[in-house]
């Protein structure tokens, strides 16, 4: 058995209780309330309610946790909260051990027992088998980067690149690799939520991190610099505040549309713009909309953050969509059916945290249950993310797929060519309305291009044989139904 060494709570009597009153019910009662205070509802939920007590005895509370993903979750995003509600409850020297149900497939499940990972010791002592000399320095790196608010899992590595992210892809690699050297200053990212702007600006801050050592690099949002000036303020250290600021290589401001109606952070950030703007240092902004469209932001300061460039990202489209569940899913080391991936893909068009999320939350709830990932478990557990899960099958959902498949364009659909992946493409756009929905000839001859119900029936007859005849036609042909199936889900 291993043994956590970070707490150690002070010697109880060793009682072990197996009912409902046992002590390690009534411990990790109290435990889950301090915990509550602290994350949202459907988190607690998700990665609080499954966890059994097993035991509070000797110094330890040992729960048990449904899988090692779900122990890797907790580790990862709550240990800070575990570890401080468990001191709060129990005293200053908690211990906990975790167990984790391996496989209950094969009735009795099977435990193994872990103790809380320390992070950053672990990662310390792994450099260091690997590296010998050079570990040290490489982890001092790594707390550093913690001091500049940067996140090391957002690299251009890990950042997927699509027509929705281009521009602002290019010129963010343009500036990693030139910080305050280039036309880009400041480089201004603007998109809706969720859509990767304080990624791609992380990954530059990362990049600059590990190509120039000696280089200040500073993320920060516009909020915690609003808070962290009026404190300066009230604490007379703003001498202070804005030297610390002056003096940065590469200042990152996300959301700067939180300083609209601020007035004096406003004139801060001017007089910092300018000295860093000066001294050729780098400078990147990020909001949720145009800067010509934030209001309450002074001239003087929109016609600076105009002096760069300024690079739009869009909801990212299917494939990129595709793309980036791929990764995330390479990320974490799973697979999932490729009938899940497009589901996913075609029902979260919005938002790339949301995409995330939907992975998150069928993992988990994967964990707990112990059955496959397949397109009915998926639409069930993901009933609260994707709200609209039931379209209605169309016309339109029929001449999505199919220009999807052919990567053509609804005005090439309903035109005039007849270049043969387009004409074919209409012809089985055509069969499937038929086959699919109860539409009249009439109807589907006018939604693609206002063709007559003659040319329809010829349309359905040349791909009824090719489906007769078998082959890669009708492979096709089921590749594109089971896509208007997943999208009409
Ligand atoms: N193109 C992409 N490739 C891979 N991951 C992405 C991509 N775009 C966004 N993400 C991921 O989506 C999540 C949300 O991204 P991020 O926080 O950067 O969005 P944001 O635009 O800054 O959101 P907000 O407006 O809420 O601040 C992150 O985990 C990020 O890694």
């Amino acid at each position: 058995m291993l043994y956590a060494d970070t707490m150690t709570l002070p010697e109880k009597q060793d009682t072990r209780h197996r009912n409902n009153d046992s002590i390690e019910q009534k411990v990790w009662s109290s435990c889950l309330d301090a915990i509550r205070e602290h994350i949202n509802p459907l988190a607690f939920q998700t990665w609080f309610s499954p966890i059994r007590p097993l035991d509070y005895s000797g110094n330890q509370l040992t729960i048990q946790v449904p899988s090692t993903f779900f122990y890797e979750w907790i580790e990862e995003h709550y240990s800070q909260f575990l570890k401080e509600a468990l001191r709060d409850v129990i005293g200053p020297e908690a211990r906990l051990m975790y167990s984790i149900v391996m496989d209950k497939s094969q009735g009795q499940p099977v435990t193994m027992q872990l103790p809380p990972q320390n992070v950053q010791a672990e990662k310390k002592a792994e450099i260091f088998q690997k590296d010998g000399g050079k570990a040290d320095r490489a982890f001092e790196r790594d707390v550093e980067r913690f001091e500049t608010h940067l996140n090391s899992k957002y690299t251009f590595d890990t950042l997927i690149r699509g027509d929705c992210n281009s521009l602002a892809f290019a010129a963010a690699k343009s500036v990693a690799q030139n910080p305050g050297q280039n036309a880009f200053n400041p480089l201004v990212i603007y998109g809706g939520v969720g859509l990767g702007k304080t990624h791609i600006m992380q990954a530059i801050g990362n990049t600059v991190r590990e190509s120039r050592d000696a280089s200040k690099v500073l993320y920060v949002s516009s909020e915690k610099f609003a808070i962290d000036f009026v404190n300066a303020i009230q604490n007379g250290k703003i001498q202070e505040f804005s030297s610390f600021y002056r003096n940065i290589d590469v200042l990152i401001i996300d959301d700067i549309q939180f300083f609209s109606g601020k007035e004096k952070t406003q004139e801060e950030i001017f007089h910092i713009f300018n000295t860093l703007h000066q001294s050729n240092k780098q400078i990147i902004l990020s909001a949720d909309r145009p800067i010509k469209d934030i209001k309450g932001i002074e001239d003087r300061l929109i016609s600076r953050f105009n002096w760069g460039l300024s690079a739009d990202i869009q909801p990212p489209d299917y494939e990129t969509r595709k793309a980036i569940i791929l990764s995330k899913l390479h990320q974490s080391g799973v697979n999932f059916d490729e009938n899940v991936i497009e589901f996913i893909a075609n029902n979260v068009t919005d938002n790339v945290r949301e995409l995330e999320g939907c992975i998150v939350k069928l993992l988990a709830a994967q964990s707990l249950d112990k059955r496959e990932i397949d397109l009915q478990f998926t639409k069930s557990t993901l009933k609260d993310i994707i709200r609209h899960t039931t379209k209605q099958l169309n016309l339109d959902t029929i001449e999505k797929a199919v220009c999807e498949y052919f990567s053509i364009t609804s005005n090439d659909l309903k035109g005039k060519s007849k270049k043969k992946e387009i004409s074919v493409g209409r012809q089985i756009a055509m069969y499937l309305s038929k086959q699919m929905t109860d539409s009249s000839l009439k109807t589907i001859g006018l939604h693609f291009g206002g063709r007559d119900h003659s040319t329809v029936i010829h349309a359905i007859n040349t791909i009824a044989k090719k489906v007769d005849s078998g082959g890669e036609d009708r492979g096709k042909i089921d590749e594109i139904r089971r896509r208007i199936e997943i999208i009409s889900m």
